[in-house]
Parts: C-alpha cells; structure tokens; sequence
C-alpha cells in the first residue's frame, strides 16, 4: 500500500514551456545543425569565433553571489529549467577558475550537455575524482572539461589524468591580458577550432565584466540575465564593468539593445544584444 511518504518529491520543472522557449529563441545561437553545415561549407564566410552568449542570474543589487567563492541560488526553478534550455543549445559552457573552484558546478544539462570549459591561466582548480564535473562525465550525464592554462603553467600530472580519463583535458594559451588573463579574442579563437560553434559564457564576476568592457564586448552576441526579486547587500560579487570612455571623452554606458523581458516564476529574464 502506498502511504504519504512513498509519493513522489516534488521537483525542478525538466523542460521548459515553449512559449517563453520562443521569446529566448531570438537570442540563442543558430541550431548546430544549421551552424555545423555553415562551418563545413565552401562558399560560407566564418566567423573566427563561436556565438558568444552571455548569460547569468544576479540579485537586485547586481550580485551574482553574496561573496566571492560562495555558491548562491538565486534562480528559481524556472529559470533553473532555462537554464538548461540554454546549455542545451550551446557547443560549450564557460566559467572562471573562480566560480570552478567556488562552485564545484556540474556545468551539464538535463538535455544535451555542452562542452565545460574553465578559463584557468594559473591553474588554481583542483580538479579531481570527486569534482562535480568529472563525476558527471564519467556518468554519462556531461562531458568532461577543457581547462585553458597558461602556456607557461606547469600542470599537475595527477588532475592531467582525471580531465583525460573523462575526455576533458588541459589547453595551453599563451595569457597576454593584463594582470595574466587570457585576451577574449584568443580565447574564443581557440575554441572556434576546437569545433566550439556556440559558448555560453556563465560567469563569474570577472569574467562577465571583462567581456562585457568595450571593446571585448563586441564578442558577445546576446545577453540572457535572470534578475532574482532579492537583496544580497554590500560584498558580493557584482556585475559592474570597468567604466570606459567614448570618442567625446565622456563615460560611455555599455547599454543593450533589441530588449525582451520575460517573467519566469518570481524571477524575470532580461534578454539583448550590446548596443554598438
Ligand atoms: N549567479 C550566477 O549566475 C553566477 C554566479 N557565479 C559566482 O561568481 C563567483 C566567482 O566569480 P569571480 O570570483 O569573479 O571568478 P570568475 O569565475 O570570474 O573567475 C576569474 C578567474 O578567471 C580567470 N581568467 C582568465 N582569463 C580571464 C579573463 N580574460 N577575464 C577574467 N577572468 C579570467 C582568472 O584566473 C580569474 O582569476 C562565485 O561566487 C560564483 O558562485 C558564477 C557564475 C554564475
Ligand atoms: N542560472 C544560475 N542561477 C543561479 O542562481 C546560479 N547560482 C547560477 N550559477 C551558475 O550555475 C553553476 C552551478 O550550476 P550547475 O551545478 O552547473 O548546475 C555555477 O557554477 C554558475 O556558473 N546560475
């Protein structure tokens, strides 16, 4: 006999409804089949780069989490099961070594998985057997992880042979941004021939803000920001990028463009393209 107990939990949405599916479509890079074909085809002009697609929750004060190194929800369960819509339709997902190491995230989608990729120039991640990603490539459920070091960066043999073990592994790029950062343009060069036709660039705070910084930001194709109805305070990691000036001198707001809003349960999705 079934008793209370024994029923079902109640869980996160798995798919997500087709009408606010149409109102993201807009926004999200061109199928792979569609993108694949292009790539493969003689008389198309490819880009050297992937569609970038940036795309992160963040709190009313525009924090994606309460400090740095703390995992913080603040998506609710729809836009949870947008999220994955999203990593579905992307070659590969970016994060920093921050929000790796911070998260342990598992970067997969209930869906299709896209390719985990961790901007890691010092190889600070410590990437092992029980990493959330490694445990979900070796299941079946995610792929493994392509970590961009430094291409002067020593790696450990031990974590070389996880990410190998799972079909992730380590991608030396010579980092030749400021303060030992890798340069956007290289980057995504790399991925582009690695087969990566879409990215869908995650977090966290510095990696958002240093994309989203003129001129950088003439990579990212469209912008899909879950905004939370919540505070986190002073502290937390913010998205605020550097301010830069335009031709006049004066700051130059990075403002968007071709504007969506969409609600989604308690959270709102703001959806668009960087004005130019
Ligand atoms: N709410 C959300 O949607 C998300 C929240 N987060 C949160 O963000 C926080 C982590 O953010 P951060 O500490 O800022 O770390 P981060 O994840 O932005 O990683 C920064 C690191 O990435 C590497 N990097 C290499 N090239 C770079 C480049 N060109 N630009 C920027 N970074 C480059 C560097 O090692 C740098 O230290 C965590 O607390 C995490 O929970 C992270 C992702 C999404
Ligand atoms: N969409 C979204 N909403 C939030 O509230 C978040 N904290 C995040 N964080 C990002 O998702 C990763 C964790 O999710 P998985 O374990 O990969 O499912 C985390 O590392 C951030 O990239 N995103």
């Amino acid at each position: 006999m079934s008793t209370q107990s024994q029923q079902p939990q109640p869980q996160e949405p798995l798919t997500f409804p087709s009408h606010h599916a149409s109102l993201i479509q807009p926004y999200l890079p061109p199928p792979p089949s569609v993108s694949s074909s292009s790539s493969s085809s003689s008389t198309t002009t490819a880009t050297p780069f992937p569609h970038v697609t940036l795309t992160y929750a963040h709190s009313l004060d525009a924090a994606l989490s309460l400090a740095p190194g703390v995992r913080t929800t603040l998506s609710g369960p729809q836009s949870k099961a947008m999220t994955h819509f999203l990593r579905a339709h992307h070659d590969g997902i970016l994060v920093g070594a921050g929000t790796a190491v911070a998260d342990d995230p598992g970067l997969n989608s209930r869906l299709v998985s896209p390719r985990p990729v961790v901007l890691d120039p010092r190889a600070r991640w410590d990437v092992h057997e029980g990493s959330r990603v490694v445990v979900l490539a070796r299941e079946g459920k995610g792929l493994g992880p392509w970590v961009l070091v430094g291409s002067r960066t020593v790696v450990d043999e031990g974590r070389r042979r996880v990410l190998e073990a799972v079909g992730g592994r380590y991608i030396p790029l010579e980092a030749k941004g400021e303060r030992g950062r890798f340069k956007w343009e290289d980057v995504l060069r790399v991925l582009k021939g690695e087969g990566l036709e879409s990215v869908m660039v995650e977090g966290g705070g510095e990696v958002i803000n240093s994309l989203l910084a003129p001129p950088e930001n003439r990579f990212v194709g469209s912008v899909i920001a879950t905004i939370a109805p919540t505070w986190l305070g002073q502290g937390g990691v913010v998205v605020s990028p550097p301010r830069t000036a335009g031709e006049d001198g004066k700051p130059a707001p990075v403002r968007l463009t071709d504007v969506t809003w969409c609600p989604l349960g308690e959270d709102v999705v703001l959806c668009g393209r960087i004005s130019r």
